[in-house]
């Protein structure tokens, strides 16, 4: 039982009586070190390595199997260029919709590639900060203040980069601003922290000859939380800041000392985001949370499980196990963040209607008013207060164009906030040329973004009526809304007259949908804000005996595929050899060998499991094996220690 050379893609050792698969190696396609070649003292061939990541060699099975290339994949060499290229991105200022890029920062914007990213997880780690309470003495206590890394090149996905097929005809719709892109949509990365190793060590002390084994357990992984600020009214820190890593658990160390707990990390969110699963070929994720309360806390990615040190494996029978596992990786994950406003009352209106004049008038907001279109681009959030406890949110929004449920003006932006208002005042400008037309473009677009938003209440304000040319149209205005059953009020924003009347109406109406909507919103505060975790949880500890088998015809691989089984591969640490002979055996007793040779696995066929890769040699009739064989069907579960 001693490591030997590697010996790639040959299992030079006769098989022994067992009918089980044999791990051959793929040089090079390691992202950690390889575990070198082993020997069983059974002698089983046994050439061990490790895959990369399921995605990388997916994308080319004929490279992983096929003989004629040896199968290598150097990650590490395919990787270079991409990185390279993306180190090199110019830094330059230059600006984008009247937006200035900045070398510092955060409002420079370039697509996110995903594959460079994850690349890059494992393969520059020059530029980020990882906590990793692990065994290398020098980087402890130095990371513990620095939770995530600074990403020089901040990158984001460009959302509304308004590079979507224009049809011939259509004038073609000019950026949106960068500010506006990032204010309330953010990707980030988050992960888990590593479980630490266990170790083998045996006590050695004096007069105690045969001290026991007294390898530790390794610490869990950090866990990673989402907790919603009440201070934060948008997601731009998450274009400076990209990538959120737990710290890795402590290895276990002699004496049986358990490693120590990996750092937590702690993502801070502003109330009322959405956090998604990342999208994937233009699907949407599935919706994990919805944060909206200030102070709210959950629970997102808990850290992986220590690996048991080797006192954990002693038993009768075996009273000095070499064997001990590694920590189990911790979960990791791309998420859409998704801000949505949680204002009560949202003012809608045409560019430069006077709906900031008006929010600056009825709050202590202070809102930049300015004389021309889309002086607004984030929203803006007073408080009004009626009376010592009515009190409402009022967002002054960006303005609504015709065509803005296409992508127009600043289109989808700005609509996506009015989904939380309850109720909508309505600006139209008094000054304007056809303030009734005006009024009916705004709602058509409203209608045609969502008859969601369309069915809210609202009222109608018609603005501006200090100016003679508003104050001659008012009546005409007012008779065409009344014909449709709407009456509306007139107000000059400038010089708060009217503006009164306005907060009472939009106060009254918010009071019904409060009281119609008071259900709804307890059962959001009893939803189980641990859920994701809690999910990932009860995968882990799923059933080895579960797994399913699929067969790739063409490369003669079969996959067995199954939480627990793949969780018992990536724990397994192969450097000792127990390990192997604990995972042949759970290979047989959970059934994949039984199962593998029912769906007629064959001599020379690939077997992979997680991240294993094993050559399947059939079952040597010449030694008597039966007897050995054992018919097992018992199941083998992880022992619930997290
Ligand atoms: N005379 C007069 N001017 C007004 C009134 N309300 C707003 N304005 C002017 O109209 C212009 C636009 O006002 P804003 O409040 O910035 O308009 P807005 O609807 O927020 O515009 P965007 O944010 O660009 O969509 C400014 O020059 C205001 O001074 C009003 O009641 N009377
Ligand atoms: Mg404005």
């Amino acid at each position: 039982a001693r490591p030997k050379p590697q010996n790639p893609r040959k299992s030079t050792v006769p098989n022994n009586s067992k009918s089980s698969p044999n791990l051959k190696s793929r040089p090079g396609s390691g992202r950690s070190s390889l575990p070198p070649v082993y020997r069983s003292g059974g002698g089983e061939a046994t050439t061990y390595t490790r895959l990369p990541p399921k995605d990388d060699f997916s994308l080319d099975p004929s490279l992983v199997l096929s003989p004629g290339t040896s199968g290598e994949i150097k990650l590490y060499e395919s990787s270079v260029p991409a990185l390279e290229s993306a180190n090199k991105k110019p830094l330059i200022d230059h600006s984008d919709g009247g937006i200035k890029r900045n070398k510092k920062g955060w409002s420079y914007i370039e697509d996110i590639d995903e594959e460079d990213e994850e690349f890059s997880d494992f393969d520059s780690e020059d530029d980020e900060i990882v906590l990793d309470s692990g065994f290398d003495g020098s980087e402890e206590g130095k990371a513990s203040s620095l939770e995530f890394e600074a990403e020089s090149d901040g990158e984001l996905e460009g959302y509304f980069d308004g590079d979507e097929e224009v049809k011939e005809g259509e004038m073609k719709e000019k950026g949106v601003p960068a500010v506006m892109r990032c204010f309330d949509r953010a990707k980030i990365y988050v992960k888990a922290g590593n479980g630490g190793n266990g170790v083998v060590a045996f006590r050695r002390e004096k007069y105690v000859p045969y001290g026991g084994p007294s390898g530790g357990d390794g610490g869990r992984g950090g866990d990673v939380y989402v907790v919603v600020d009440g201070a934060m009214n948008s997601l731009l820190p998450f274009r400076k800041t990209v990538h959120f890593r737990a710290g890795r658990g402590g290895h276990g160390q002699g004496r049986k000392q358990a490693g120590a707990k990996g750092e937590d990390v702690v993502v801070m969110v502003a109330p009322g985001t959405v956090i998604r699963k990342a999208m994937k070929g233009g699907v949407e994720g599935e919706l994990l949370l919805e944060l909206v309360h200030p102070g709210q806390r959950a629970l997102l990615l808990p850290g992986g499980r220590g690996g048991r040190g080797n006192a954990s494996f002693k038993s009768g029978t075996n009273k000095v196990p070499k064997i001990a596992e590694n920590g189990e990786e911790g979960a990791e994950m791309w998420l859409d963040l998704e801000l949505k406003l949680v204002a009560d009352v949202g003012i809608v209106g045409a560019p430069n209607a006077g709906k900031s004049t008006l929010l600056s008038a009825i709050s202590a907001a202070q809102p930049t008013i300015a004389n021309y279109p889309f002086t607004t681009l984030l929203p803006n959030l007073g408080v009004v207060s009626l009376d010592y406890d009515a009190t409402m949110v009022v967002a002054d929004l960006p303005g609504l164009l015709e065509g803005a449920h296409r992508g127009f003006g600043l289109g989808h932006e700005f609509l996506r906030h009015t989904e939380r208002c309850s109720v909508l005042v309505h600006v139209v400008d008094g000054s304007g040329q056809q303030p009734e037309y005006e009024f009916d473009a705004v709602r058509l677009e409203l209608e045609l973004f969502s008859p969601e938003l369309a069915e809210k209440p609202y009222i109608v304000v018609y603005n501006k009526m200090d100016l003679p040319e508003a104050y001659e149209r008012w009546n005409l205005f007012e008779e065409h809304l009344q014909a449709c059953g709407i009456h509306p009020f007139c107000i000059s924003a400038m010089n708060r007259q009217g503006t009164h009347d306005v907060v009472h109406a939009a106060y009254e109406l918010l009071q019904k949908e409060r009281e119609a909507r008071k259900k709804p919103e307890e059962w959001m505060n009893a939803v189980n804000l641990n859920h994701v975790a809690d999910t990932i949880q009860k995968q882990r500890r799923s059933s080895m005996n579960d797994f399913e088998i699929f067969h790739d015809s063409s490369s003669n691989a079969w996959h067995v595929v199954g939480a627990g089984i793949q969780r018992f591969v990536q724990m397994t640490n192969w450097q000792y050899t127990e390990s192997l002979r604990r995972f042949q055996h759970a290979l047989e007793a959970c059934g994949v060998n039984k199962s593998l040779i029912k769906h007629g696995v064959k001599e020379g066929d690939t077997v992979i499991v997680g991240e294993m890769e094993m050559v399947w040699h059939d079952e040597n009739e010449n030694i008597g094996s039966s007897s050995t064989r054992k018919q097992t069907t018992g199941s083998i579960k992880w022992p619930d220690l997290g």
